[in-house]
């Protein structure tokens, strides 16, 4: 398994590079985040959130966690002006959860593990997951889109989380 960074690490905020050549080493990263996302257990995973910043995502939504998806180098064109409130959480902000408006449904254009073009439209659940990981690409987080107050209590939160685990770990 990979590990996953945590907010308020800086590495989380670093622009993930377009993936020149889809070849063995990136197949092997996905498959490893795949693992990794169903371990969490997450739908979603980002490069960036395994300390790898190219263009790649993960996601499965599916129960038996048997319908993998792969995004290479995606981009996405929002599909309406339509947006929908949904409660994100986020595997590198551990127990927060807050609402977030995103875009209803959203057109992706990405190359499969083969290096093969193709395309997805995407509403629903799907949509918002593509977006979260989207964003995880661009160095920006859920967190982002709260209020300065809300994201100072959540480094407040995981800051004395973090605190607890030392005291634990000594005795
Ligand atoms: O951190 C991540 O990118 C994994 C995210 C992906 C995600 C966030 C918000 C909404 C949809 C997907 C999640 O932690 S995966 C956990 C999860 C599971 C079911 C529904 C929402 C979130
Ligand atoms: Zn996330």
């Amino acid at each position: 398994l990979l590990p996953i960074l945590n907010f308020p690490d800086p590495r989380l905020r670093t622009k993930a590079k377009p993936v020149e050549v889809v070849d063995d080493q990136i197949r092997t990263l996905a498959a490893d985040m795949l693992e990794t996302m169903y371990a969490a257990p997450g739908i979603g995973l980002a490069a960036s959130q395994v300390d790898r910043h190219i263009q790649l995502i993960v996601i499965d939504l599916s129960e038996e966690k048997n319908q993998p998806l792969v995004f290479i180098n995606p981009k996405i064109t929002p599909l309406t002006q339509d947006t929908q409130p949904y409660e994100e959480g986020c595997l590198s902000v551990p127990q927060v959860f807050d609402k977030v408006e995103r875009s209803a449904q959203v057109k992706i254009e990405a190359l499969d593990l083969d290096g093969k073009p193709f395309e997805l439209e995407a509403d629903g659940l799907l949509a918002v997951c593509i977006q979260h990981e989207m964003d995880h690409l661009d160095g920006k987080l859920f967190v982002d889109y709260l209020s300065p107050l809300k994201r100072q209590r959540i480094r407040e939160k995981i800051a004395k989380a973090e605190r607890i685990r030392e005291k634990e770990k000594v005795k």
